[in-house]
């Protein structure tokens, strides 16, 4: 019937971006209908209007002598390739209003049954975040498509930092369907230090208890990328697109996220999505932070410049292993959309739940201890994909498992080092070193060897008279200050920590990077054929 119904219709099917447009029947039989057909999913439609014939439209072929012609445009999802969305419309009409009316209708009443989907969003603007362009990609890009799907939205362009952190404890944050952030990592950890600490408050959970179950925060966070490295969308989206990532707020996707708590002493710090890195990534984290003024070139400089310093640090790792978890750091098994591992987490934490076994069982089980000197530490709860490197620095890391994977990366030689760099942007194995170890974990803690040495009270005469450097090994570039550690882009405050795993705390307006299935032509393989 569906078919026979849009027999009726004329198509005018037009490309991203309105420009280039044909006309055509929707005959199955005619040999160019699988060129030029599309199959969306209800999920993936936008909108659907009414349309207004204009006068160019009108002159066309034999329709020109028609009276009046009736024509509703649909609005949909588009798949580009390297997981970018665009909007493309096709617009159905003729001379049958009534039929017209009834498609519309039917369209809409489809729409609604849609209830993922968002209808009131609050949205924060950094206009200070990566390149400053956080207010124009906002208005000029994401705004008209909130507006075509009917969001109605409130807007904060933020006035100094964290005032989109503080905001949340004050509005009624339960009348929004989602929470959106345009902006860069920074941004996006201060919505949800808002969200997930807001959430603890009206809980009466405490936060700085190291051991408390956190309460899950069920209001989405949306991102529009807007900042300098993008990490966590392009680790949860799979490009780093303003377009992209409205599409998939509009459309209701929905991606649990794990998110460490970072404690000191009893003292809460910090929420971590992305990376927790000590040595390497702090360093260059700390030496940035006063180059804000370059933009996101900072990274490129100091990143540069902390290589050439080349700092190993002492310390001690403790961790115990995420044994719940069916995957491992380096079984290539990547997270993408639906992904079987998170989902299986997500089955455990559910029973968890029920059980409230969790706490007894983690004091239980056992722990292991690492001493040494390291160039870099990083915890990272996702693969931290980005542009700079498409596969991250965990490629196999998953978004949802209730785990961190940690990576150890001891000292070794500064070409050694470039060598481990270069592989986070080709294909080879970045853990195939001899001086690399990587775990999955659900928490750890790190002291370094200047915080041990200062808690048992040996002051060493030397570490004052040669300032920085080590007193056994004045060459070795071996660091006696400690390093900072850097939590997804901001620098804590204590070297010494305490991390852990809450699986699934959060949820994005994401699916999940999508396996690629397009094939020669550009066709999604994956649409399901659900409308036309
Ligand atoms: N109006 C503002 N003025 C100054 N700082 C702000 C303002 N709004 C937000 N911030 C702060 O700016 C910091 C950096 O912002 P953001 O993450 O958007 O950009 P970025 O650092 O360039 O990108 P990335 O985090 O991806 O590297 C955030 O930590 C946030 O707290
Ligand atoms: C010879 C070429 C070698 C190139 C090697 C490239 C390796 C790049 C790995 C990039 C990993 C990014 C991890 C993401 C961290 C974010 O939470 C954080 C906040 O945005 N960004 C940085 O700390 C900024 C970190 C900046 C890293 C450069
Ligand atoms: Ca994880």
């Amino acid at each position: 019937r569906t078919v026979e119904l849009l027999g009726a219709f004329m198509v005018l099917c037009s490309t991203e971006g309105y420009n280039q447009q044909s006309w055509y029947t929707h005959n199955r039989n005619s040999p160019d209908f699988h060129q030029k057909n599309c199959f969306v999913p209800i999920s993936e439609i936008i909108a659907v209007e009414e349309t207004e014939f204009n006068k160019k439209q009108r002159n066309i072929g034999r329709w020109q002598k028609m009276a009046k012609l009736h024509a509703f445009t649909v609005h949909y999802v588009k798949k580009a390739r390297n997981h970018r969305w665009r909007c493309s419309a096709a617009t159905f009409w003729c001379v049958d209003e009534h039929l017209c009316n009834q498609w519309t209708q039917a369209l809409k009443e489809l729409l609604e049954m849609q209830k993922s989907r968002p209808k009131q969003l609050l949205v924060y603007i950094n206009p200070f975040g990566g390149k400053r362009q956080g207010k124009r990609i906002y208005e000029q890009k994401v705004a008209p498509l909130f507006s075509l799907a009917s969001i109605s939205t409130d807007v904060v362009v933020t006035e100094h930092a964290n005032h989109a952190k503080d905001n949340l404890f004050e509005v009624n944050i339960y009348k929004y369907d989602g929470v959106v952030c345009v902006g860069g990592d920074g941004m996006f950890s201060e919505v949800m230090h808002g969200l997930i600490g807001r959430m603890q408050k009206d809980s009466g959970i405490d936060q700085n208890n190291p051991k408390a179950s956190l309460v899950q925060c069920n209001i989405r966070i949306g991102i529009i990328p807007a900042g300098s490295t993008d990490c966590i969308c392009y680790s949860t989206v799979g490009i780093s697109d303003p377009v992209t990532s409205a599409l998939h707020i509009i459309v209701g996707d929905c991606q649990p996220l794990d998110v460490s708590s970072v404690h000191h002493n009893d003292t809460f710090l910090k929420y971590s999505v992305s990376l927790l890195g000590y040595g390497f990534y702090g360093d260059i984290l700390k030496d940035s932070e006063k180059k804000r003024w370059m933009g996101p070139m900072r990274y490129d400089y100091s990143g540069f410049k902390t290589f050439l310093s080349h700092h190993y640090y002492e310390g001690t790792i403790a961790y115990q292993p995420a044994k719940h978890t069916h995957g491992s750091p380096r079984d290539k098994v990547s997270c993408r959309t639906g992904c079987y591992i998170c989902k299986q987490s997500e089955k455990q934490l559910a029973e968890q739940n029920k059980e409230h076994g969790l706490k007894k069982e983690e004091g239980e089980e056992e722990w292991k201890v690492i001493k040494g000197k390291f160039l870099a530490i990083n915890a990272v709860n996702m693969s931290c994909a980005c542009p700079r490197s498409p596969k991250g620095l965990s490629p196999a890391a998953h978004l949802a498992d209730g785990s961190a994977d940690l990576i150890l990366v001891r000292k070794c030689s500064r070409f050694d080092f470039l060598r481990y760099l270069v592989r986070h942007t080709n294909q080879d194995d970045q853990f195939d070193f001899p001086f690399v170890d990587v775990y999955r974990v659900k928490c750890f803690q790190f002291t370094s060897k200047l915080s041990e040495d200062n808690e048992s009270n040996v002051m060493d005469v030397g570490k004052k008279r040669f300032g920085q450097f080590c007193r056994d090994h004045p060459a070795c570039c071996c660091n006696i200050v400690n390093s900072t550690w850097n939590c997804d882009g901001e620098t804590l405050d204590s070297s010494a920590i305490e991390v852990r795993v809450h699986c699934q705390l959060m949820k994005l307006f994401a699916r999940g990077i999508e396996e690629d299935c397009k094939d020669e032509a550009g066709h999604s393989q994956s649409s399901i054929e659900q409308l036309l």
